[in-house]
């Protein structure tokens, strides 16, 4: 606007080179819509570094053009962002060089065409406060990318360890998530001495259930399975896990031996309720579960020692109980009492 108003004629060569320059943004704009991002940055930081320097040559580095060179230095660390460090360096250096070549070049007394002062004064504020602010853009854009790259992470993290600790057929917890939350309790109640229950819960004839109504039909049952299993349970800290096939097992901190009695008869009935046609079952009409299990009122020292595995094996004997005795139905065996505080 200054060359048109002040004297256009004097101004015609920057004028001209200007909108050669702003003919090749365009040409920039084109490939990028065309989808040749790479030709586009590049042709876009070649046609940045020619027009800083050969504005500056026309009307003096006094108007200051030449601070855009650090602004096309943020640039440059936006759109290659996986540059290797010595050509980042390299290319920063070349920055660098052009801006003093610049400055010590083209002095108001060696340019083509100079801009007499105060206008040069002022394009010199126009020049820094316009370098500040696309640097700032650019570095705000930058630290976008990175949170919104980091944010991807975390979620794709949050899903795979969500995967890695779900069963996929139930969306229960798998085996895995039920060996740490054992250890945990358990390593929590040496600290803290108090009760906690183990449950086992396995369908009975499921091979035979499979057998007639289908493999479809028997992961069907055992997604109705789980859900029912999973109603009965109020205590965020309960924990219901498929342990195998159709088998599942559940740890209960700070539940006593007869609230994890309760309990087990509350699963049985719950899956009972559901109804689900067993026809080559010789226990029942329907499908229904043999549940063992076992707990301790009291982790004391002596107890801790023998650790966890030791209740969950007693819990699975009483299981075996519950299924030699006819099936569908409760058996709970206590942690051997000679480690209990009862049996002291
Ligand atoms: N549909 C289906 N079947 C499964 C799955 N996992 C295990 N099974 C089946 O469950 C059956 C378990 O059979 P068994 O261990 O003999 O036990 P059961 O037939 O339930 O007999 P009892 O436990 O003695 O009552 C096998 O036929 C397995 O193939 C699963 O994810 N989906």
């Amino acid at each position: 606007m200054f060359y048109f108003f002040y004297d256009f004629a004097l101004y015609l060569g920057v004028f001209v080179a200007n909108l050669v320059f702003i003919a090749v943004y365009v040409v920039v704009l084109l490939l990028n819509h065309r989808g040749r991002y790479s030709v586009a940055r590049n042709v876009l930081l070649g046609n940045a570094c020619s027009q800083v320097f050969v504005v500056s040559y026309f009307i003096s580095a006094g108007a200051g053009v030449h601070l855009f060179y650090f602004t096309l230095a943020s640039i440059l660390v936006f759109l290659f962002q996986s540059l290797h460090v010595l050509k980042y360096i390299a290319i920063m250096a070349m920055f660098g060089t052009l801006y003093i070549i610049v400055h010590f070049l083209f002095s108001q007394s060696f340019v083509a065409e100079p801009v007499p002062s105060p206008w040069v004064d002022i394009m010199y504020a126009g020049s820094v406060s316009g370098a500040l602010t696309l640097l700032g853009v650019f570095l705000y854009l930058f630290r976008k990318q990175i949170d919104q790259a980091e944010d991807e992470l975390t979620l794709n993290n949050q899903y795979l360890e969500t995967l890695s600790n779900t069963d996929p057929l139930t969306g229960l917890a798998n085996r895995r998530v039920l060996d740490d939350t054992l250890a945990q309790e358990w390593a929590r109640l040496v600290r803290q001495p108090g009760a906690m229950s183990v449950i086992m819960c396995d369908v009975d004839h499921f091979k035979l259930f499979n057998d007639r109504y289908g493999h479809d039909s028997g992961d069907h049952c055992l997604q109705q399975i789980a859900t029912a299993l999973k109603g009965v349970l109020s205590r965020p800290s309960d924990l219901l896990a498929r342990y195998g096939g159709e088998e599942f097992a559940l740890v209960l901190p700070g539940t006593d031996e007869a609230g994890g009695r309760y309990l087990g008869e509350k699963l049985r009935e719950a899956v009972e309720r559901l109804n689900i046609p067993h026809a080559k079952s010789n226990t029942a009409a329907c499908v229904t579960v043999s549940v063992g299990v076992s707990g301790l009122d009291h982790v004391s020292p002596d107890v801790s020692q023998h650790g966890v595995d030791r209740l969950l094996k007693c819990a699975d004997q009483a299981l075996y109980q519950a299924k030699a005795n006819g099936r569908n139905q409760v058996v709970f065996l206590p942690y051997p009492s000679a480690y209990t505080r009862a049996g002291q």
